[in-house]
């Protein structure tokens, strides 16, 4: 049931092997209400598969994901009310215009046809694809940034409580990066909650107040961003957790003949 004191998100437990192979190892995390936490790790250490688990497109072997209290898994349709995904490669119907794609996902969604057009409009003004939608521009003629952008605008235009993000600056320009920033900053002071992935570190200490560091399927460490950072920076809290890795002298020795 939906409680107004529970965590805007809480993880427990998630865990998921495929074929065998551990991806997420009873991976924990707890976003409060009007925070933004970043989850940051490096390739294949699980984030995705935690992401998915915690919003309901991969089924768990074992382990909760609640939002607002709303076991994503049990009560599936009034927790992803209240969810606006990004995910991973989204697979969106792409011979259509942003404007005709947001408005065929918001019907589907049961949103009123006057909302989903107003809210669509702005959504593509903000995001800087008005222009394409104006040469009558295709999702499949899309780049990588406007897909994602337009991926954005999908999981905005319900007006969540809660934003779940795969990479949502992956390939974005700098310009729209900090517009969607800003997006992010706005909805959070209005009382929602924001969880994303990202590999830039400066980013995240720049935007999130909390942030999880997840290695080889495993939270190793989760907090607020003080608590995490202390006085190092995050990218050496997240090399010294994670491990380093270097190329030797004697390593690619082709590649300069
Ligand atoms: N559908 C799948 N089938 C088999 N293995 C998978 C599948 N999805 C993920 N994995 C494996 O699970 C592990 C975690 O992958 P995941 O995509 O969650 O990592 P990630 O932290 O998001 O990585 P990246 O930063 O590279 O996006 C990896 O070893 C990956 O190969």
């Amino acid at each position: 049931m939906l409680s107004e004191t529970a965590p805007a998100l809480r993880l427990d437990g998630l865990t998921k092997a495929f074929s065998g192979k551990t991806a997420a190892d009873h991976v924990g995390l707890t976003v409060p209400p009007g925070s933004l936490t970043g989850l940051v790790g490096p390739n294949g250490a699980g984030k995705t598969t935690s992401l998915a688990m915690a919003v309901g497109l991969l089924r768990p072997d074992s382990g909760t994901a609640l939002v607002h209290g709303v076991d994503v898994w049990a009560e599936p349709a009034t927790a992803k009310a209240m969810l606006g995904v990004l995910p991973d490669g989204l697979a969106l119907p792409e011979r259509l215009t942003g404007a005709e794609l947001l408005t065929y996902w918001g019907l589907l969604r049961g949103m009123d046809a006057a909302v989903v057009r107003s809210r669509a409009a702005e959504l593509l003004r903000i995001l800087e694809l008005e222009e394409a939608e104006e040469r009558g521009v295709l999702v499949i003629e899309y780049s990588t940034g406007m897909r994602k952008k337009i991926g954005l605008a999908t999981a905005l235009l319900h007006a969540p409580k809660v934003l779940v993000l795969d990479e949502p600056f992956e390939a974005v320009d700098p310009v729209s990066a900090r517009v969607l920033r800003a997006m992010l900053r706005r909805f959070v002071a209005a009382g929602g909650s924001v969880v994303l992935s990202s590999h830039v570190m400066s980013l995240v200490e720049d935007l999130c107040d909390r942030v999880a560091i997840i290695a080889d399927g495993r939270v190793v460490a989760s907090g607020t961003l003080a608590e995490v950072r202390g006085d190092s920076t995050l990218e050496d809290v997240f090399v010294r957790l994670v491990g380093e890795r270097s190329v030797g002298a004697e390593d690619l020795l082709w590649l300069a003949t």
